[in-house]
């Protein structure tokens, strides 16, 4: 994945970001759960603007030929995701990864499957990808536990397959629940194509039923949308129009919007997107990013330049995701002289930067948000990626939106 060039991200001083629209592409997180749903469906659906990203592309790509393994990269709801399918629909399939993704657990799904009576084997590490599924059978019961603390993702896996067990699922959640967003757009999707369910508690149940044809448009990333608020926060002025994002979203990293308004940014819903514009900075003084996890890179590194002494907590899953994104954190934070500083047992707090060197080299660590989130740094000095390529796993059309508000890659090999 990476290569050798050195780029350099210049910030042409002309440049005047009053009106730039950014054509957003679509979230990877929808798309990967409709086309699990779209592939657990009897009839067709129509579903629109699918993701360009490369974790959802994977997901077509191995739907479509069906290969005897499943390699998906460093996608983790791909991972995930068709793990549950592979097991729930019977077949045998050897699920595997990049070195990273084998370095991410799936422990717990593996056990809320093997609950269910589906055949895996780890082919490596106990817990850990690479897995040989050998099929569900018989569906041995419908009630499982799983911890909640680790990833949504299992649980999300979980709830696409419940429907289409004989049985269906009476779901168990224990202990704390990260990333809970994620887990109501999974069973807001399911339900959109059809699926009742109850979510009393900590108990989900989802009766064994039929997915129903569905016309489902997938709407812009937000997450991807994070990095244009960030921008615009760190640049002088401007505004920007962000395409495609709905005030009423299911994706939970639409709370950039009530995050950004604290840094600078005000947010106006429209027809067709929303349009942002600067306004007075009222301050950030602490945020929980249990819910919003990949929201902690882009508002770290605004709060850096900012000048925000924020306080950050929720950041537990940081370290089992693309990278350790707190160390990746801590590591090219300090290179701008700000930290990331861990001030009790999972509390950290932005310290930002007083002096901004005339050079910043990013090293990306091959998690796309490593790149994206010091992108906006380039409102302050000259930055330089060692892989900006990485960007591709969740918004190949990065770097030519960056263009759009005149921001290019320059060539330095
Ligand atoms: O279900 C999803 O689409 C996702 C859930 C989150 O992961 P965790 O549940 O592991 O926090 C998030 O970080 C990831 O980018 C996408
Ligand atoms: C953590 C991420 O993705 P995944 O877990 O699906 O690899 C992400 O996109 O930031």
């Amino acid at each position: 994945m990476s290569t050798d060039t050195k780029e350099h991200l210049q910030l042409n001083q002309k440049s005047d970001f009053s009106t730039v629209t950014i054509p957003l592409s679509a979230s990877k997180s929808e798309s990967n759960r409709v086309l699990i749903i779209d592939a657990l469906t009897e009839v067709s659906n129509k579903i629109s603007n699918l993701a360009e990203a490369r974790d959802t592309q994977t997901m077509i790509r191995l739907l479509q030929t069906n290969p005897p393994v499943f390699d998906v990269l460093d996608a983790g709801t791909t991972m995930r995701f068709l793990t549950a399918f592979a097991a729930a629909t019977n077949q045998n399939k050897v699920m595997t990864g990049t070195p990273r993704m084998c370095e991410r657990p799936i422990g717990i799904l593996v056990d809320a499957l093997r609950t269910v009576g589906a055949e895996i084997h780890y082919m490596g590490v106990e817990g850990y990808p690479p897995l040989a599924i050998h099929g569900l059978s018989e569906q041995t019961t419908n009630q499982v536990k799983i911890r909640g603390d680790v990833s949504s993702q299992y649980i999300s896996a979980m709830l696409m397959i419940a429907p289409t067990l004989p049985k269906g699922l009476e779901l168990e959640l224990e202990g704390k629940v990260g990333s809970r967003t994620y887990i109501e757009m999974t069973l807001e999707l399911m339900a959109q194509f059809g699926i009742k369910y109850e979510w009393k508690g900590n108990k989900i149940s989802v009766d064994s039923q039929q997915y129903q044809p569905t016309t489902f448009a997938v709407e812009s990333d937000w997450s991807g949308a994070s990095y244009w608020f960030s921008l615009l926060a760190c640049a002088d002025s401007g505004s920007l129009f962000l395409e495609g994002l709905k005030e009423n979203s299911l994706q939970g990293d639409s709370k950039i919007v009530e995050i950004m308004d604290l840094l600078g940014i005000k947010s106006t819903f429209k027809e067709g997107g929303v349009l942002l514009q600067k306004q007075e900075v009222k301050g950030l003084k602490e945020w929980d990013f249990t819910h919003c996890p990949d929201l902690a890179q882009t508002v770290a590194v605004t709060c850096a330049i900012l000048g925000q002494n924020a306080i950050f907590t929720g950041l537990e899953s940081l370290k089992i995701k693309e990278t350790d994104r707190i160390l990746a954190l801590q590591q090219e934070l300090a290179k701008f002289n700000a930290e990331l500083k861990e001030i009790e047992t999972e509390v950290y707090q932005v310290i930002p930067s007083v002096t901004m060197p005339q050079e910043v080299k990013i090293h990306t660590y091959e998690d796309h948000r490593m790149a994206m989130a010091f992108m906006p740094l380039v409102t302050k000095t000259q930055v330089v990626f060692d892989d900006p390529e990485v960007v591709n796993k969740s918004y190949p059309s990065f770097w030519k939106h960056c263009e759009l508000v005149g921001i290019t890659l320059v060539n330095q090999a």
